[in-house]
């Protein structure tokens, strides 16, 4: 056990160090991004940013959030959202100074909406943000974070937007050009060599080293002050981390309220977006490690952690894709490697603080350019290919225009609208009914005696046994009628079972009412089986057909728990209402029951002698799963029912036996425990046979002990074919 635990140790810290190399340079490339938007003099600042975010994200998320494995840091969202936020406040004559501050309000502000979604418990719906809305929009992302790099890596000035820099190759300049090729060819053929060291990692260095290379003939490049192609010194204006930290917090005098209502709707974004990005990295991480992970609490340690890193005037993240597989494929198993990862990114900070000022530009952008190039959902592109999802794909490009052209946030909306209409449109086209089946060919599990068959098999197309699935609403209400049409002219009980339904709105449940009318009309019954207890949006079904009085005692609606005792329901009206002479009341005695017609009454006389009555009330175990015992049991009256108990208290009904009909043949066939459990439904009359008392009287009566094994034979043989026909049903 002690070797288990520090082995799963071993494994977090090998886990955490590695997921720190893949987020480093990553979270720098994303800090000088956001913070040279305020003015290239701060994009040392914005490399100390990103390690700050790392730090923090990774002491605090893991240690409140709690998903194992899972490593957060700066992400390309947070880049996206906050440099168009700062390019914006800039281009409208903002001070770089308030903007620094506002960067770290607006962290603070959407770490606190992170807290309160968590607290509010929306990591639920967050997490089933429709598919195409997170693909659309990380895709923007993407292309947001390539538009504003392409610039960087060809060296134009600032200012020259995307276009302008692909279109004047007289402004690039090859030494950056060099440096950032380098590091995006180091990039993506680096996984092809080696996975012991992170791709970014090998990349930088790639950079750093080309740089240095180029340097060895153009010695203006070696020298930091006024070089724009490296990330240049610390303090933009001069001074170190202490002071560059308190300036931007005595600003705050200076913040009036419209710069503080302007932070608002970007905050909001920046949460949501964060809150996807992380929870979409739980859902894969949860599907690969066949664990489950608590969004909520997930929720409040990414707004712990993205608090601290704001108030430390770090960059924002969330829970990433790539760091975090890179953790889980080095061994980590617990959330310990995340806060090793935290701690591991502090110690390289340590270490390296004073090297930042010589990481070139050019490098990081490369880094950059290849993470938005992964971000775009190229697969999506095949959604093209099939009619059944262009509409899909429309959406996608519909959040990446609005992504481009307007901002993220007006991206999302679009999205969710358009997702929403499409479910809609799903939902119309596709059917509501699975399957109608007729009362005269399915029947429920309760064994009956031969004319009972023969009345059903008559009469008991009378019942009408439809499956749901879907949403019925105002969309498919009126395909719902069409449907049924047909049986509710001719069928007097209509079974409704509802355990593929997933939500019944107002409209729905109206046509409900006007079918109960209708039958009720013809002296039949609406009825309804298996509702489900708790939908996904968490409606109490049972409760809003209360509410709404479909259900109102006195009215031709009833509710089952079961299909099958819906059915046994029908059935048991249309039995009594063709009135067998033979009533429920009286007891069958054994010349009576099926198994022993036509055999002489001395034989019967003396098969007697060999068997037990027993009486049990209703509700009283007969016997149970596992136990012992050889008898044979004949129902002289009442029911019994057969179930299985199944793990977490639940049980299956297997079968209901009536009067005439026998159980218990298993035990009594092969000595072994009791398969199942049998219940007295009702009182019930028995007849009890042991094994012992049935060998004695078959060795002086061998033709009618043949017919009695005979009959157990037939029995158990339905009952195989029964099993499969439902297991047929279960599998189509
Ligand atoms: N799948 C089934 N369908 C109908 N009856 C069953 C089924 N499984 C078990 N039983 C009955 O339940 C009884 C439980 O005790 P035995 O195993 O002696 O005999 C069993 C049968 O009579």
């Amino acid at each position: 056990m002690k070797a288990l635990k520090s082995d799963s140790v071993l494994g977090d810290i090998w886990g955490g160090t590695a997921a720190m190399l893949v987020a480093l340079p990553s979270a720098i490339a994303f800090g000088v991004t956001i913070f040279s938007a305020l003015g290239s003099q701060f994009g040392a600042q914005g490399a100390v940013a990103g390690i700050l975010g790392t730090v923090a994200l990774g002491l605090l998320a893991p240690m409140f959030g709690g998903t194992n494995r899972l490593i957060s840091a700066p992400c390309a969202p947070a880049a996206a959202v906050l440099s168009a936020f700062a390019i914006e406040f800039m281009g409208r004559g903002g001070s770089p100074e308030l903007g620094l501050l506002l960067l770290a309000l607006m962290g603070l502000l959407s770490g606190g909406l992170q807290l309160i979604m968590g607290g509010l418990k929306l990591g639920g719906l967050i997490k089933y943000m429709p598919y195409p809305v997170v693909s659309g929009y990380l895709s923007g992302v993407g292309m947001i974070i390539i538009g504003s790099q392409l610039p960087r890596f060809l060296g134009t000035p600032k200012g020259v937007n995307f276009l302008g820099a692909l279109t004047s190759p007289g402004l690039w300049r090859w030494q950056g050009m060099a440096v950032g090729g380098a590091t995006i060819a180091v990039m993506l053929l680096a996984p092809k060599v080696t996975k012991k060291v992170p791709a970014p990692v090998l990349g930088l260095v790639a950079g750093i080293l080309t740089y240095l290379a180029l340097g060895l003939f153009d010695p203006a490049l070696m020298t930091l002050a006024g070089n724009s192609f490296v990330v240049g010194a610390l303090g933009g204006g001069g001074g170190g981390l202490l002071e560059t930290f308190s300036a931007r917090w005595s600003a705050l005098g200076d913040l009036g309220f419209g710069a503080l209502r302007d932070l608002v709707v970007p905050a909001l974004t920046l949460a949501v977006l964060l809150s996807i990005d992380t929870l979409k990295t739980c859902v894969v991480l949860d599907a690969l490690t066949r664990t489950r992970h608590d969004s909520n609490r997930e929720l409040i340690g990414q707004g712990l952690g993205n608090l601290a890193a704001a108030a430390l005037g770090g960059v924002p993240g969330a829970g990433t894709m790539g760091a975090t597989l890179v953790n889980m494929s080095s061994g980590a198993t617990t959330r310990l490697s995340g806060l090793i990862e935290g701690i591991a990114a502090l110690i390289a900070f340590a270490l390296l603080a004073n090297l930042i000022s010589w990481v070139p530009v050019a490098s990081l952008s490369g880094i950059l350019l290849v993470i938005g190039v992964r971000m775009i959902n190229w697969s999506s592109l095949g959604f093209l290919k099939s009619r059944s999802t262009i509409l899909d794909f429309a959406v996608i490009l519909a959040v990446i225009a609005c992504a481009l052209s307007i901002s993220l946030i007006v991206a999302s909306g679009v999205g969710v609208v358009l997702a929403v209409f499409l479910f809609i449109r799903e939902q119309v086209h596709g059917s509501v009914v699975r399957r109608i089946a007729s009362g005269d060919q399915t029947f429920s599990k309760r064994v009956r005696v031969q004319d009972e068959m023969d009345i059903l098999a008559e009469r008991g197309n009378q019942t009408a046994i439809v499956e749901l699935q879907g949403s019925l609403f105002f969309g498919t209400t009126s395909q719902l009628f069409h449907a049924l049409e047909a049986d509710l002219k001719t069928r007097r009980y209509l079974i409704l079972d509802m355990r593929r339904v997933q939500s019944v709105d107002i409209t729905a449940a109206h046509m409900l009412d006007q079918i109960k009318d209708m039958l009720g009309e013809r002296h039949g019954v609406l009825i309804f089986s298996q509702i489900p207890k708790h939908l996904p949006s968490g409606k109490d079904m049972e409760q809003y057909f209360d509410q709404l009085g479909l259900v109102r005692s006195g009215h031709p609606v009833r509710m089952f728990g079961e299909v099958d005792e819906a059915m046994e329901w029908a059935e048991d009206q249309i039995i009594a209402e063709a009135a067998l002479p033979d009533n429920e009341e009286s007891l069958l005695e054994l010349p009576d029951i099926e198994l022993f017609k036509d055999r002489k009454k001395e034989t019967l006389i003396e098969l007697e002698k060999s068997m037990e009555t027993r009486e049990v009330k209703a509700g009283e175990t007969i016997f149970s799963i596992g136990d012992h015992g050889d008898e044979l049991f004949l129902i002289r009256k009442g029911t019994v029912r057969i179930v299985l108990p199944l793990a977490g208290g639940h049980v299956r009904h297997l079968a209901t036996f009536g009067k005439g009909s026998f159980f218990g043949e298993m035990a009594f066939l092969d000595g072994e425990a009791r398969s199942a459990e049998a219940v007295a439904f009702t009182d019930a009359h028995l007849y009890v046979l042991s094994r012992k008392g049935f060998d004695a009287f078959a060795d002086a009566h061998k033709k009618v002990g043949l017919t009695l094994m005979e009959g157990l034979a037939s029995v158990l043989a339905s009952r195989l074919r029964y099993t499969n026909a439902e297991l047929r049903a279960l599998e189509g």
